[in-house]
């Protein structure tokens, strides 16, 4: 369905100098917004869209574009005051026809009020994240964006510089922007922006050549490979696909973006573009929306949950100087200060967090014995790839992700991590996740918008520990009992 802002903002593109297929229909509804369909075959190859560089919303195409260089804003800051300064301009702005399309902000958890991100993330993976989020943009609000209406007050009215227009802003910029090129950096593509995400099963990809450099080194990530698209988009398919405006292009125009197909989708079907292979949270933090059974979700169990759980078992000096141990082994990452564990889609926990715990159960005299070795390869400089003598199993330094979990999946080692799990789930509050399924049953995917996404979210994080708990006890069934420690509260 066309509606009225649609029509108002084809005429906007066509004296722009946008072109598009006339086989890609504009669709608007109240439900799901704005999406693209084809109206007749569309063949991998087709160029579909073509978008002037100059007519998309940049730091350097907006009119504020000094007042952002001389205040230094650059990236994100920059985009951001580019888009409050073109819509403070209203019907004046030379992006009026592509503004009026953009909702007024989009509904991701940054925007959400302080206690709709406690009460419905409670427990995820957003709920710091977006905590912090708030925090941070909040600051970046005062300390360069108020400043910045005392230097200029004759051109920036403060109505569309307050807070809540620039958290508007950054949410349009987290779910909307490209990555144009070295020159425009970061900005709004109109047209390019309409096309709603599917993760992992794109119909079309948004490419870029660089006007600094055309050669393929410079090519980021989406910028189609010369060759291909010279084989598949003749002058024969630009002339059928793309709408007669009277802008001509050349194949090696780097003043145009393009939208060509990767795959060929009948007529009638939704033509999706892709954000990236992103979980839910990634999704939700975003672009503010979820995907049932994402393949690619994961949970985190921090260290902070590992302590707690290791508390209940070990003195606190054993349970410091296990993970200094591990840390000293080579197997936390780079920040001590955020260390995590992931939980794949599939209940698999990282290789690192069963070494930890491996290390927690070890007997004392091999605790000791590993202790002894560690100090003394290190003060001999030994190189990370020497292999380390563990509880029966040789240990590579470093190469964790290569090795077998099955072995090392002792009874214990089960048994801990079915109470990390239990752990993990009592974040989520009293709720249990069969709560969460009826409330989602009940829950409108249009009117509850971020209920259902956060519900979502919840239900495909506690399904993952679920799964976790299936691993832990599936594991413990085909291994043998270890030999390790009887005696488990240790005090030194
Ligand atoms: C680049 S825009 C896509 C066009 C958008 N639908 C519109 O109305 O303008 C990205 C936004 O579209 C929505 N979106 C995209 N893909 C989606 C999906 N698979 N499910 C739900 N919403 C989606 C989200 O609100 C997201 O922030």
């Amino acid at each position: 369905m066309a509606t009225r802002r649609l029509r108002a903002f084809k005429r906007w593109m066509k004296s722009n100098g946008f072109e598009w297929s006339n086989a890609l229909e504009f669709v608007d509804t109240l439900e799901q917004g704005i999406s693209v369909k084809a109206l007749c075959q569309m063949n991998e190859g087709d160029v579909v869209a073509k978008m002037p560089k100059q007519a998309c919303l940049t730091i350097n195409t907006s009119g504020a574009c000094d007042i952002i260089e001389n205040a230094c804003l650059g990236g994100y800051l920059g985009l951001a005051v580019a888009i409050m300064y073109e819509r403070s301009l209203g019907e004046d702005s030379p992006w009026a026809g592509y503004l009026q399309l953009l909702p007024q902000q989009e509904s991701l958890p940054l925007v959400w009020t302080l206690d709709e991100v406690s009460c419905l993330l409670c427990g995820t993976e957003l709920q710091q994240t977006v905590q912090e989020d708030k925090a941070l943009v909040y600051e970046d609000w005062k300390e360069n964006i108020l400043p910045l209406l005392d230097s200029e007050p004759s051109r920036l009215n403060p109505t569309f510089f307050g807070v809540e227009q620039y958290f508007a802003a950054k949410s349009l910029i987290s779910s909307r922007s490209f990555e144009i090129d070295d020159y425009h950096g970061f900005g709004m593509v109109p047209l390019a922006d309409l096309f709603n995400h599917k993760t992992g099963a794109e119909d079309v990809h948004f490419t870029a050549l660089s006007s600094n450099d055309e050669s393929d080194d410079d090519a980021d990530e989406g910028i189609v490979d010369e060759e291909a698209l010279a084989e598949n988009s003749s002058m024969d398919k630009t002339e059928k696909g793309v709408s007669n405006t009277e802008y001509s292009v050349t194949e090696d125009d780097t003043s145009m973006l393009e939208m060509v197909m990767i795959k060929d989708v009948s007529s009638g079907a939704e033509v999706f573009n892709t954000y990236g292979l992103l979980g839910n949270a990634a999704l939700l933090h975003r672009y503010g929306f979820t995907e049932q059974d994402n393949a690619y979700d994961i949970v985190n169990i921090d260290m902070e949950l590992v302590l707690q759980w290791c508390s209940s078992l070990f003195s606190d000096r054993h349970s410091r100087s296990s993970i200094s141990l591990w840390r000293r082994l080579g197997y936390s990452g780079d920040s001590e200060n955020s260390e995590y564990f992931e939980v794949s889609f599939d209940g698999e926990p990282q290789i690192e967090l069963i070494i930890l715990l491996h290390i927690m159960f070890l007997p004392v005299d091999v605790y000791h014995k590993l202790d002894l070795s560690v100090a003394v390869a290190g003060n001999r400089h030994e190189s990370s790839e020497k292999t380390t003598f563990l509880n029966g199993n040789i240990f590579p330094h470093s190469n964790g992700t290569n090795m077998s979990k099955k072995p090392l999946m002792t009874k214990e080692i089960c048994t801990a991590l079915l109470s990390l799990a239990d752990i993990r789930e009592s974040l989520y509050g009293l709720k249990s996740m069969e709560d969460d399924i009826e409330a989602l049953e009940r829950c409108s995917f249009v009117g509850d918008r971020k209920l259902y996404h956060s519900l979502v979210l919840r239900i495909s994080e506690r399904k993952i520990i679920q799964k976790l708990r299936n691993y832990a006890s599936k594991s413990c069934k085909i291994t043998k009992p270890s030999s390790a420690r009887k005696k488990l509260k240790r005090t030194a």
